[in-house]
């Protein structure tokens, strides 16, 4: 029995040769005069024989080192007024390590306690340049707000840097979030960097690495076990940790040394309680790290909803405490990012060597065929730039290649192969990116490492992931997740297109699929939905149709068989790009920021500044009627033209926007000519326009004939504009139909895609606006009050990440 005195301390528990079990460990942190106890899983201990010590890095300057053998199941170590011993066959074998090794660890001990005096002091010298520059900052934002206000520039995303503290961007268009960011940076973190976002990333990392080494030295782990011991904390957290003024709350929370240290330090006279602390990740001993992968990436690329959900699930998992990267490829030359001078060469548009060995060895007409291919499609070697920048706590990394150049208003643009010879080169560049990019000094590497890719245009990132990888024994704790955004668009072509994607021939089956009309063809997204260790699409109505033979649009079958790896998950919104309150979008032209206290005069404001801007009639009491989104078979606006008669019957205004068919562009230019005192057609992209009429608009019609999810129907209620609804898919999971009795709902479904049915829904919709003012406003107050943020859907990704993680 070893009596501890009231100090700090660590347990750890260990089996074998490991000292450390990395994801079954067992620590406890506390005072040992409080009850503290540490528990190890069954297959810690089951038959095998453990070593339970503890580590003191306290001011009483003790170590105490015990040992547990234990043959049973539920080994325990109790502390109890500051002594500990071992329960159910353990064996408290008493001090067990030598002196020599007493004087090893006293020797690491004092190596910690000098890294963490340096550490203060770097701390505090920060901070003061930091209350040295409070004033100018302050100052600077307001400057650029104004510039923002007056800012009349073509791009709705950009506007003028200001210039400020976050020296990085001096002298360039920046986005107003980044700006945002840089400055939140700069006040929030401890450290006060000064030098943005980026910068301030470098700057911690690149001690932090060194810290964590050291730290890791000291207490006798491998680097890579101080990694993933920190889970996937950033460096700062690390550091923090390192310093002791991670307040630790959760036993299942692991650092590198586990000591709760006082919060003020007396040698320097730093009170860290009032620090800016990064609280405990929320996600727990589950961190790990995240590599999001998608075509498109908002601000930077948009087409849709996917652009939006990239730019804001990964903030929301980073929030929890995740390690979090977001892959795209790089259309423009972007001001954020910059060229990490890693280059690495990939093959595309053929097949590789060992293929075609395969190949030869199986049978010669195929060799001959491939032969044939390869003559047709030359194999090339290209070469991708590794970009990176660090912004509201995510690696964005960005992948040059000139075939991504110029695309990014047409992602998907181009024919079959060039679209296909993208996404191969995008995917395999994809997949090694933890292990050649350096964000903020360290490489995220493929231990706790988790893909997620989207939609079929990085469906083949989990076929490459296993082929490539894991086939091999690489990469074997990397797993990947497939996020189901649109099933409608799955990567198709003829069987020969997969000559064109470097796999193994025995790999053809994943990607074979008949088709009852067209016959054998190729399917990217089956083969991804066959690999992939866990599947999700972004509603649970989705989820739902997805496995029905019409809403499967033919991969059903494959859905179905892989049921137990599949979920729904309802997209959240990025609740600071699109929040009333705060949007850059309405700062300018008469229109203004609102929030539930200002809803009243706020959002009449917005509607007569849409009004003026477009150059309908000012009028407070006629109802604007809204329609956003790509136009396309899939949004129903064909059911807005065939109810067009009956609605500029109305005392109404329509605003339409949105780009797609050209048909469809023709018929908002023609109803625009047609009703011009009532109706706007507005073709373009225009991320602006997009949340002005957000703002402006009394009602949002979604007549989608599928929807996954739909974002527009959230960002409307945030802005407190009633949608109108198909009930399908993801619209029928947040969109509650209002009832006037109970005085409850969010807007008006209908529930079958006519024109009919959408006329009756609407018409209820109108008659509560212009009769049931009372209701209006309830129907409005519910649907700002809601949380649609990205939190609650990130804690729901950690699930499914976590189940990956631990699927063989
Ligand atoms: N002309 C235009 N100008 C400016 N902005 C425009 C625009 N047209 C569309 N947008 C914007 O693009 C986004 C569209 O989001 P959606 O979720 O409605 O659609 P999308 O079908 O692309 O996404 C797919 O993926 C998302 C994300 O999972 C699912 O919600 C959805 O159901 C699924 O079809 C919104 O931010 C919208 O404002």
């Amino acid at each position: 029995m070893a009596s501890l005195g009231s100090l700090p301390f660590l347990l750890e528990v260990s089996r074998g040769s490991n000292s450390v079990l990395l994801q079954n460990r067992a620590v406890c942190r506390g005072w040992p005069s409080a009850a503290a106890f540490c528990r190890a899983s069954s297959t810690d201990v089951d038959g095998g024989a453990c070593k339970v010590r503890f580590l003191r890095v306290g001011k009483g300057e003790i170590l105490v080192g015990l040992s547990l053998v234990s043959g049973k199941k539920g080994l325990r170590a109790i502390g109890k007024g500051g002594s500990f011993e071992g329960e159910e066959g353990g064996d408290d074998g008493g001090i067990n390590d030598g002196d020599n090794a007493l004087q090893a660890t006293a020797d690491k001990r004092e190596k910690l306690r000098a890294m963490r005096r340096k550490l203060l002091q770097k701390i505090v010298e920060r901070r003061n340049l930091v209350s040295s520059l409070t004033n100018s900052e302050v100052k600077e934002e307001e400057n650029m707000v104004s510039y923002t206000m007056s800012d009349k520039t073509s791009n709705p995303n950009l506007s003028p840097s200001s210039g400020g503290p976050a020296g990085r961007y001096k002298d360039r268009p920046v986005s107003d979030s980044f700006s945002q960011s840089n400055e939140a940076m700069i006040s929030d973190t401890p450290s006060g960097s000064v030098n943005g976002s980026f910068l301030n990333k470098e700057m911690e990392s690149g001690s932090s690495t060194r810290v964590e080494q050291e730290v890791a030295d000291a207490v006798g782990l491998t680097r890579e076990a101080s990694l993933e011991t920190a889970g996937s904390k950033t460096a700062s957290q690390v550091l923090l940790e390192s310093s002791g003024t991670y307040d630790v709350k959760d036993v299942n929370l692991e650092d590198p040394l586990g000591a709760k240290l006082d919060s003020t330090d007396v040698e320097h006279g730093v009170n860290l309680e009032e620090g800016n602390m990064e609280p405990p990740p929320l996600a727990g001993a589950n961190v790990m790290n995240v590599i999001v992968v998608a075509a498109e990436c908002a601000p930077w690329s948009k087409t849709g909803g996917l652009g939006d959900v990239a730019g804001a699930l990964p903030k929301a998992l980073a929030r929890r405490g995740h390690r979090v990267m977001v892959v795209a490829p790089r259309y423009r030359n972007y001001a954020e990012p910059h060229d990490t001078g890693v280059r690495k060469c990939y093959k595309v548009n053929g097949q590789v060597c060992g293929c075609y060995i395969i190949c030869s060895l199986t049978s010669r007409t195929r060799y001959m065929f491939n032969f044939i291919v390869s003559m047709l499609f030359a194999v090339q070697d290209m070469e991708v730039i590794y970009f990176q920048a660090y912004i509201d706590g995510v690696d964005f990394v960005f992948i040059d290649n000139s075939l991504f150049h110029h695309h990014e208003n047409n992602i998907y643009g181009g024919d079959r192969l060039e679209i296909l010879k993208r996404m191969v080169l995008f995917c395999k560049a994809a997949v090694e990116v933890p292990w050649h990019v350096p964000c903020g000094g360290v490489c995220y590497g493929d231990g706790n490492l988790v893909f997620i890719a989207n939609d079929w245009h990085t469906a083949l990132l989990p076929v490459y992931l296993k082929a490539y990888y894991r086939d091999n024994g690489l990469m074997k704790f990397a797993r990947s997740v497939l996020v189901i955004h649109n099933i409608a668009h799955q990567g198709r072509g003829p069987v020969g297109d997969f000559f064109h994607i470097d796999l193994p021939d025995y790999y053809m089956d994943l990607f074979k699929l008949h088709d009852p009309i067209g016959g054998d063809h190729f399917n990217i997204f089956a083969a991804g939905l066959k690999t992939a260790d866990r599947v999700v699409t972004v509603s649970h109505g989705y989820a739902w149709e997805l496995k029905t033979s019409e809403g499967g649009w033919g991969l059903h079958e494959i859905i179905n068989q892989n049921h137990w790896k599949f979920q729904g998950i309802v997209n959240g919104i990025d609740t600071k790009e699109w929040n009333p309150e705060f949007d850059v979008q309405l700062r300018s032209d008469g229109y203004t920021n609102y929030s539930l206290a200002t809803l009243q005069t706020g959002k009449p404001q917005c509607k007569a500044a849409l009004q003026q801007e477009l150059g309908l009639p000012v009028r407070d009491n006629v109802p604007i009627l809204a329609f956003i989104g790509r136009l396309d078979h899939q949004k129903g606006v064909d059911l807005i033209a065939e109810a067009i008669p009956w609605i500029v019957g109305q005392d109404v205004q329509l605003v339409m926007l949105g780009t797609g068919r050209p048909d469809l562009e023709d018929m908002l230019r023609r109803f625009e000519s047609q009703y011009h005192d009532k109706v706007r057609g507005w073709v373009g992209f225009s991320v602006k326009m997009a949340h002005r009429i957000t703002a402006g608009a009394d009602i949002l019609l979604m007549p989608s004939r599928f929807e996954p999810c739909g974002l527009n129907q959230l960002y409307a209620m945030m802005y407190g504009t009633i949608p109108v609804v198909h009930a399908v898919g993801g619209l029928r999971d947040t969109v509650i139909q209002f009832d006037p009795y109970k005085e409850s709902g969010y807007g008006w479904t209908f529930d079958r895609a006519e024109a009919h049915k959408l006329k009756d829904a609407l018409g209820n919709c109108l008659n509560t606006y212009w009769n049931y003012k009372e209701s209006w406003r309830g129907l409005q107050i519910r649907g700002m009050m809601q949380d649609l943020s990205w939190d609650n859907a990130a804690q729901r990704y950690e699930e499914v990440l976590v189940a990956a993680k631990y699927q063989w």
